[in-house]
């Protein structure tokens, strides 16, 4: 018994030393490697950033969890000039030449696989966003048609269902005192999405309340700015998918079914007469379908899995940017003021208010603009990497294997590219023409809201038509002003993958017509 307990004592005590060794070893590594990153002998040691940062991938993956690091690229940036290094290996840069030298390069730069969730190709393929470049070029052009502007005034009837509801809602809801806008215009975008992408009634405008499937998706995508991170340090990801609860896997699972099911539903009847006369409002999945008559089609798992991504693609950016936008003209009322006025002169009705009407107002389309370069969000776009052999990015040879992206959130509000860039001014847009910002490069030279190249935004035209029309009808519905100071909602924000707004308390005053 005496000599089972001392092996046992043995065995404990050399587990132990083999724990403290490993521990120790692994400790004296990361030192080394650390040192290493900032000594004058790795490959990036001549671009400047802070010393953590540079010593380690923690404080950049850090930031990322927890949704400011677009905040803190912008500080060092501030500190430590145009092109910075947030990571070891990870450079950041602000030349609005290398805008096309990272996301429109031939060959094209590799997306980073840290930014969105690996897909699980055993529930449903890839979808564009997270396709390989390969992949991405048939998908792309199987879908891509029917986000055409041309196409999109067949989707009319649906944004226009939505807007007029969110304003008759909001006119009922005005009554019980303030709103808070973020939720508004997120129940608005979902509902449209929803109708448009999958064929089904979210009714987050009528019951006030998110559906539970882009809810799900928000939650998803803030864990994954999380989760990356693990992988990222070598965490395999079914040892991270283990911590999930069964009510996570159980709400994943339910999720994955039933759109599944929505999309079978939608696509048996485009089948049912082939002229998809059963379908009663045009959408997304029917303007693919027909675009692709005369090609090869999308299978229908692909056609699942890229829907899932117009849901989660389609709602939080464009009301991210409506919320952004009315908070700006709140606080601004001589923007609110002129804009108001242009779109209430340039309609007699409600009705009046269309797609082809609001393209044409160049004062809101200016305003939306000033929007996404003072609150741009995509602030940060999926970093690419650069070949092996390096890659020439504003005019330096930069080492293969490198991360590297544009700090946009910082350009836009610098006073390098724009003259005050505090002050929340449509009128630059409509200036630049002729009079360049103070470095010599007109706004849209500068900033690249929805990325550019192939891998772009396909969804950008669909997104303009969205926010001009819902924005031109709340303004000619309603006088809107901010209930209280919000002085930090615009700090406050947080950027996972998408963005997490803080509450916009708005009044709304029903305009009173004739
Ligand atoms: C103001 C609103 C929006 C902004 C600022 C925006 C911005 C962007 C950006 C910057 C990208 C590139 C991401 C990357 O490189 O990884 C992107 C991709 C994408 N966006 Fe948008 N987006 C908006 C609205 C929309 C809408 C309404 C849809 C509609 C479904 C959409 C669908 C997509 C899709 C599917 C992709 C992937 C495209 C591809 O990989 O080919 N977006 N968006």
């Amino acid at each position: 018994m005496e000599g089972t307990f001392s092996t046992i004592l043995a065995y404990g005590s050399r587990a132990f030393w083999a724990g403290t060794y490993l521990v120790a070893i692994f400790i004296i590594c990361f030192i080394l490697k650390s040192a290493y990153n900032i000594s004058q002998f790795h490959p990036l040691a001549k671009y400047p950033g802070p010393l953590l940062w540079r010593a380690s991938r923690i404080p950049a993956s850090y930031h990322h969890a927890i949704g400011d690091l677009y905040q803190q690229i912008a500080a060092i940036h501030l500190k430590y000039g145009p092109t910075v290094r947030i990571a070891p290996d990870e450079l950041v840069f602000t030349a609005p030449e290398a805008w096309p030298q990272i996301y429109n390069a031939r060959p094209q730069l590799q997306k980073t696989r840290w930014h969105f969730v690996p897909p699980n190709t055993d529930e449903l393929p890839t979808s564009m966003i997270t396709a390989s470049d390969a992949e991405h070029i048939r998908l792309r052009r199987l879908t891509g048609p029917a986000f055409l502007n041309a196409i999109i005034k067949e989707i009319e009837p649906v944004l226009q269902h939505y807007t007029d509801l969110l304003c008759s809602q909001l006119s009922d809801a005005s009554n019980e005192g303030s709103q808070n806008l973020v939720e508004w215009l997120l129940w608005t975008l979902n509902d449209v999405i929803g109708q448009l992408a999958l064929d089904q009634e979210f009714q987050c405008l009528k019951k006030r309340r998110m559906h539970p499937w882009p809810n799900f998706l928000l939650s998803v995508l803030k864990q994954t700015a999380a989760l990356n991170q693990f992988l990222r340090f070598g965490f395999p990801l079914r040892l991270l998918t283990l911590l999930l609860s069964k009510e996570q896997i159980a709400a994943r699972d339910s999720f994955l079914n039933t759109a599944r099911a929505a999309v079978s539903e939608r696509l048996a009847k485009e089948d049912e007469d082939g002229s998809n006369s059963v379908q009663k409002r045009p959408d997304i999945v029917g303007l693919m379908l027909r675009e692709m008559k005369n090609s090869e089609r999308l299978s229908q798992p692909e056609i699942t899995s890229n829907s899932i991504l117009f849901v989660g693609g389609g709602a939080e950016t464009t009301s991210t940017c409506l919320s952004a936008t009315f908070y700006h003209l709140c606080k601004t009322p001589r923007v609110m003021q002129k804009l108001r006025d242009e779109v209430r002169r340039a309609f007699a009705t409600s009705e009046d208010i269309t797609l082809h009407a609001v393209g044409k107002m160049d004062y809101l389309k200016a305003t939306i603009d000033e929007s996404l370069r003072i609150f741009p969000v995509a602030s940060y776009i999926t970093p690419r990497v650069t070949p092996k052999n390096g890659h020439v990015i504003d005019g330096e040879m930069v080492p293969g294997g490198t991360y590297v992206s544009m700090g946009q959130w910082y350009m836009g509000r610098s006073e390098r590219f724009f003259d005050k860039p505090k002050e929340f001014r449509p009128e630059r847009w409509l200036e630049s023409e002729d009079g360049k910002g103070p470095a010599d490069f007109t706004p849209d030279e500068v900033l690249r809201p929805f990325s550019l190249g192939p891998r772009n935004c396909v969804g950008k035209l669909l997104a303009l038509a969205e926010t001009r029309l819902v924005a031109a009808k709340l303004l000619w519905h309603f006088d809107l002003e901010l209930d209280g100071p919000h002085e930090t909602w615009v700090d406050d924000a947080r950027f996972y993958i998408l963005w997490q707004l803080q509450p916009l308390k708005v009044k709304l005053t029903p305009v009173h017509r004739e």
